[in-house]
């Protein structure tokens, strides 16, 4: 039995909390290869070692001074080291990070060291050993991760190391530059390393007793997700709920490795499961709930819209040739709309207007701007007769405006959009009538 436990910066930010990672690992034999990321918020106040070094790398490559903030750093790699009575000197590594970073080595270089710093020190205190991803992750010229090489070089590394740590977020470029996923993507990293170690479970350990049905920021001690679906879960991270990073579930989807999301302050619960597919019956009709705030909705309205071949295409060209991806397109008879991402767009808005205009010649356009979109995500709801009813209902007594609904042609989401302010309200809404109340 192989285990790969990655372990969140929530999970490291301290000797304390380093601790408990500790005994968790040892506590189970089969807990071979871990991937960990940097040391995150100690408190709501803290500042994750990520920021931190983002922030000294910007100064240093705006040749200001960077060295105290450097040492800041460092005081909270020692603060562990020292916690945890560790024979260990981080000297000669920052060093080199300080070297590197006058020279300007970038900023995927500057983050990345949060990892590989922790990395060192894990593999140290639980007598493991330490494999620098920057030798197996790899990443292509164009900055794409190469899934194919990364599996066979690391599943041969990790053939020659029966206890190993990996640290997560980065791998390099065939010329040795280091490259890092997106925020979060330790995430990821944990799952190419099961895939890689053809592991029979991942585990990642934060610090939640797993999926929640919703945001524990919006909605208080919300219930726990007992087996959730890939698909399920690939919708609610997309729509926002930051558990799990988005692309964490595609190299185990593929090994068929099921993950399961534990809490490194309370190792006894039993988190979430989340596999291919189950007979597990959810308890509620929707598994979770998710969204994102920040959508721009183009309203598009064109007389006899239905009849003319090739008018959707004409449109999302418009956004194509603007480089701006779309994220749902709700049509009515004469009428079609985009939703698209208010941060892409504000930049490029009269470019694709004019786009628009010129491509498919519409009546009218008109913009809505600060909406969100709220995932409501449940493989029962195939089954269940009267789910956008509810919801629709449950929106309509808290004074919520529906903006837009969107039920996914696989009936597992129904995507609804309400103004940014009222985002909260329908997340608590929803939650109260499929969770709450069942009314
Ligand atoms: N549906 C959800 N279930 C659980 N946690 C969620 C959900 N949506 C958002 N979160 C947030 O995700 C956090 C865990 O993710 P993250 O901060 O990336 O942890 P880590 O530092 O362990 O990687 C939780 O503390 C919680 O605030
Ligand atoms: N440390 C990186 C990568 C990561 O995955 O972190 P965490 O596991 O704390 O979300 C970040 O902050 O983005």
């Amino acid at each position: 039995m192989i285990k790969v436990v990655k372990f969140g910066g929530s999970s490291l930010a301290s000797a304390g909390q380093f601790a408990k990672v500790g005994d968790i690992i040892r506590s189970d034999e089969s807990r071979k290869y871990v991937v960990p990321s940097a040391p995150g918020k100690r408190n709501a106040k803290d500042t994750k070692v990520t920021d931190m070094l983002y922030d000294c790398y910007a100064a240093a490559e705006a040749e200001e001074e960077f060295k105290p903030k450097l040492k800041k750093i460092k005081d909270r790699y020692d603060a562990i080291i020292n916690g945890l009575n560790l024979k260990l000197s981080l000297e000669e590594e920052f060093r080199i990070i300080a070297e590197n970073f006058a020279k300007k080595a970038g900023s995927d270089y500057a983050a990345s060291r949060g990892e590989y710093l922790n990395g060192i020190i894990m593999a140290a205190y639980l007598g493991y050993d330490f494999i620098d991803a920057a030798e197996v992750v790899f990443f292509d010229e164009n900055g794409e991760f190469d899934a194919d090489k990364t599996d066979k070089v690391l599943s041969a590394r990790l053939e020659k190391s029966e206890k190993a740590v990996i640290p997560g977020f980065y791998g390099a470029k065939e010329d040795g530059s280091v490259v890092t996923f997106s925020r979060g993507g330790s995430d990821i990293t944990g799952s190419i390393v099961a895939k890689a170690a053809k592991a029979d479970m991942y585990e990642n350990w934060t610090d939640v007793s797993g999926f929640l049905i919703a945001d524990p920021r919006i909605i208080k001690n919300p219930e726990v997700i007992k087996v959730i679906t890939y698909r399920e879960l690939r919708e609610l991270s997309y729509m926002g709920a930051t558990v799990l990073h988005e692309d964490a579930v595609f190299p185990v989807r593929k090994a068929g490795i099921p993950i399961n999301i534990r809490n490194t302050n309370a190792p006894e619960d039993e988190g979430t499961l989340i596999v291919e597919s189950t007979c597990h019956q959810s308890k509620y009709t929707v598994t979770g709930i998710a969204g994102k705030k920040g959508f721009v909705a183009v309203n598009i309205d064109k007389d006899m819209m239905n009849s003319e071949v090739g008018f959707g295409r004409k449109v999302l060209q418009a956004f194509e040739q603007n480089g701006i991806s779309f994220e749902h397109v709700p049509s009515g008879i004469d009428t079609m709309t985009v939703f698209v991402h208010q941060e892409e767009f504000v930049g490029k808005e009269q470019q694709v207007l004019s786009a628009i205009h010129r491509l498919a010649q519409p009546d009218t356009i008109d913009l809505e701007a600060d909406l969100a979109l709220i995932a409501v995500v449940g493989r029962g709801m195939r089954s269940t007769r009267g789910t956008a009813g509810r919801i629709f209902s449950a929106l309509a007594h808290a004074n919520v405006n529906v903006k837009m609904i969107d039920q996914g042609s696989s009936e597992l989401n129904i995507i609804i959009g309400v103004a940014n302010n009222d985002f909260e309200t329908a997340i608590e809404a929803i939650y109260d009538i499929f969770v709450k109340t069942q009314l």
